[in-house]
């Protein structure tokens, strides 16, 4: 399996016209673990207020990505930049919405706890003024996920779906420069899924936070999609959805024939197992 570092679109690599740097940097990014190499050749910038939406099949490498960004996996080749900076453990420059996972039912740690954990780091919090902040970025994250009504109960108490939105709150409450998203629709109903993706999504217009968002589906964010990192068996694309999402495209990527069309507005990918498995459909099987 040879990588593939070619991109549907010529990649960004100057700064933004404010002169930032990009939120993000991978300069001929390689990750392997053994002889396996997940991905190399990796040339991507993720600009302030971009939505990048992170695709591919389970065992892609997609969390593992995340996990060079947050620090907890060193790249085996290759350079990563968080806002110009080298990539570091526990840095606020960074909000994460991690994979649901069950949370012990007699933990009774409160949702505006975890919450306020996110803000830990920061220069808020300190003296009067500072915890006054603190209370009011925490409320104003909880409000905006819809969580109000249960952010003083135990943790173990709240259902996935609750759990998750404070996850979220979590992430945002910062106003971090990068915000990485690892399928955090998973466990919410329809409903909730929408308010969280555009919560996301607004957050990256007004804060100018860089979003990655690894999903198994892209048509509940596909409005809210700037580019797509797709990755496959160590080869990978970026470029906007309509580069990328193509019959021709993901044939490509997948070594086999695989059909995207376009179906009121929603794409729908078939194709071998490894595809039909990847696109699940959330909104049908929620
Ligand atoms: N520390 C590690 N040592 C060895 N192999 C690892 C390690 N971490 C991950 N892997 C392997 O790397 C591959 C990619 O894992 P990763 O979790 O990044 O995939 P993913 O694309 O997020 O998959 P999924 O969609 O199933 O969540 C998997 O096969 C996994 O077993």
């Amino acid at each position: 399996m040879e990588p593939s570092t070619d991109t549907a679109a010529p990649d960004r690599t100057e700064p933004d016209a404010s002169g930032r740097d990009p939120a993000v940097r991978l300069r001929g990014a390689r990750l392997s673990y053994g002889p396996r190499v997940l991905w190399d050749g990796l040339d991507l910038d993720v600009h302030p207020g971009e939505f990048l939406a992170v695709l591919g099949p389970n065992g892609s490498g997609k969390t593992s990505l995340l996990r060079v960004l947050l620090g907890l996996q060193p790249l085996s080749g290759g350079e990563v930049r968080i806002a110009g900076e080298a990539a570091r453990r526990g840095s606020p420059r960074i909000g994460y919405v991690p994979q649901q996972r069950s949370v012990d039912p007699t933990l009774t740690v409160r949702g505006s706890d975890l919450v306020g954990l996110g803000l830990d780091g920061h220069h808020w919090g300190v003296g009067f003024r500072g915890r006054k902040d603190r209370r009011q970025r925490v409320e104003r994250a909880l409000r905006a996920v819809e969580a109000t009504e249960y952010a003083r109960m135990p943790l173990g108490l709240l259902s996935g779906g609750e759990q998750q939105r404070l996850r979220v709150a979590q992430a945002l409450v910062g106003d971090p420069d990068v915000l990485l998203c690892d399928e955090p629709l998973l466990s919410l109903d329809i409903a909730h899924q929408r308010n969280v993706s555009r919560l996301i999504a607004r957050q990256a217009r007004e804060t100018g936070s860089a979003v990655l968002f690894v999903t198994h589906e892209i048509n509940p964010v596909l409005p809210l999609v700037d580019r797509i990192l797709y990755l496959v068996d160590g080869r990978f694309r970026i470029g906007t959805p309509d580069e990328v999402m193509t019959s021709a495209t993901l044939s490509e990527l997948y070594r086999s024939d695989v059909e995207v069309a376009r179906v009121g507005g929603r794409l729908v990918v078939t194709g071998t197992d490894e595809v039909d498995h990847h696109h699940v459909d959330a909104e049908t099987t929620s």
